[in-house]
């Protein structure tokens, strides 16, 4: 592997189809650096399946230039680009006449791998998407459900381990309940396999959920903003943006601003706080000094308000969905084993919420 921080890199890249007038995709610039997952999103016909599928060539573009870990791919044989890259449709997108092992075998039988090699192969990979070897690789596609099915079309993907992958719609036609857990085992196992991934969807939250960078395609294929998810929220880079991430940014801000990014107020425990009343709230801890009720609040009765906790690894939507629930208007942010960390006011939502660098 060559050195570069940047694992695609589009420059320039257009595409207009034959017959057409009007591009497909615009003069695409865009960088997806190593290991990070990159949502393509935007209206219907806006140009995210055919930018994905030239940065494998499945379609070819009309002009541009494709570097592929620092390497130019525009003219290279394309059957051999896309074994250095996983592709990953609706519902695993399976050959159904092959079972589930042949299935994730493709790509390493193509490669030459011997057949024990492949088969030690599948299994591993029916292992590290939560399918026991043993019941599902002599089955067919037709005998898994859609959830199953997508966690063999992700297995297939990884087969021969290649460092990119590309996922259109991969949970698109899923029921909200199992495309929730696929979504969450997706993170789970982009923590282990740390792969550089461009994923289309057309849902937002998903977009939000799951990426390091999200690109709004507009109509026309013209790439309207490319950045982190909590910035396309709060500064959409145009109208556009605007109109297509809609009302209700602001709320759905809360469930990605993580508890542990913000500037929390300060909380004493009672032993601490002896002499220190006045601003400060104080709460009584049990013997191994979780907080279990308020003994001192600055600016209301202590003795009636009642101590909830959010964990610092939730996010803001959590402590919000804590004080709803307890009827408080404060919630004291503990640690993994329970110790205090600070405290965010309801005042803080509407005041502004304050974050601090990651990790500092
Ligand atoms: N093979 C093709 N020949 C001609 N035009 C095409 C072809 N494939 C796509 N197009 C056109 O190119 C434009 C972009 O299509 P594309 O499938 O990339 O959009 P998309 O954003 O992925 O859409 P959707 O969200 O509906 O899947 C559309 O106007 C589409 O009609």
């Amino acid at each position: 592997m060559s050195e570069t921080e940047n694992m695609i890199v589009l420059e320039s890249v257009e595409k207009i189809y034959p017959g057409s007038t009007s591009p497909a995709v615009e003069r695409l610039d865009m960088t997806v650096p190593k290991g990070e997952i990159v949502m393509l999103i935007g209206p219907s016909g806006c140009g995210k399946t055919t930018t994905l599928k030239m940065m494998n060539r499945l379609i070819e573009p009309t002009s541009g230039r494709i570097i592929l870990d620092g390497d130019d791919v525009t003219d290279v044989n394309g059957d051999q680009l896309r074994r250095k890259i996983g592709y990953v449709i609706q519902q695993g997108g399976l050959f159904p006449h092959y079972s589930i092992a042949d299935n994730i075998g493709v790509v390493p039988k193509m490669l030459g791998w011997d057949k024990n090699r492949v088969r030690e192969r599948a299994d591993e990979l029916l292992h590290l998407v939560g399918l026991e070897p043993s019941t599902y690789r002599d089955r067919y596609p037709r005998q898994l459900s859609g959830g199953q099915q997508q966690r063999v079309g992700v297995a297939r993907a990884l087969a021969a381990d290649p460092p990119v992958m590309l996922m259109d719609e991969p949970f698109g036609a899923i029921d909200p309940i199992t495309r929730d857990r696929l979504q969450d085992e997706f993170l789970e196992l982009q923590r282990t396999v740390g792969k550089t991934i461009c994923f289309v969807t057309h849902d937002l939250q998903e977009a939000v959920k799951l990426g390091d960078r999200i690109a709004v395609f507009a109509t026309g294929g013209r790439l309207a903003q490319y950045d982190d998810p909590d910035t396309v929220l709060t500064h959409p880079a145009d109208e556009f943006v605007s109109d297509f991430v809609g009302g209700g940014a602001a709320v759905r801000r809360l469930s990605l601003l993580e508890l542990s990014r913000l500037e929390l107020h300060p909380i004493e425990t009672e032993e601490k706080a002896v002499g220190n009343r006045n601003g400060t709230p104080v709460a009584e801890v049990d013997g191994a000094g979780r907080p279990v009720a308020w003994r001192h609040l600055p600016d209301r009765d202590a003795a009636g308000t009642t101590l909830v906790t959010v964990p610092l690894s939730g996010t803001v939507y959590d402590a919000v969905d804590v004080m709803l629930d307890g009827s408080a208007s404060l919630v004291a942010v503990v640690d993994d084993e329970g110790l205090p960390k600070g405290v965010l006011h309801w005042n803080d939502l509407v005041a502004g919420l304050k974050t601090r660098e990651r990790g500092a």
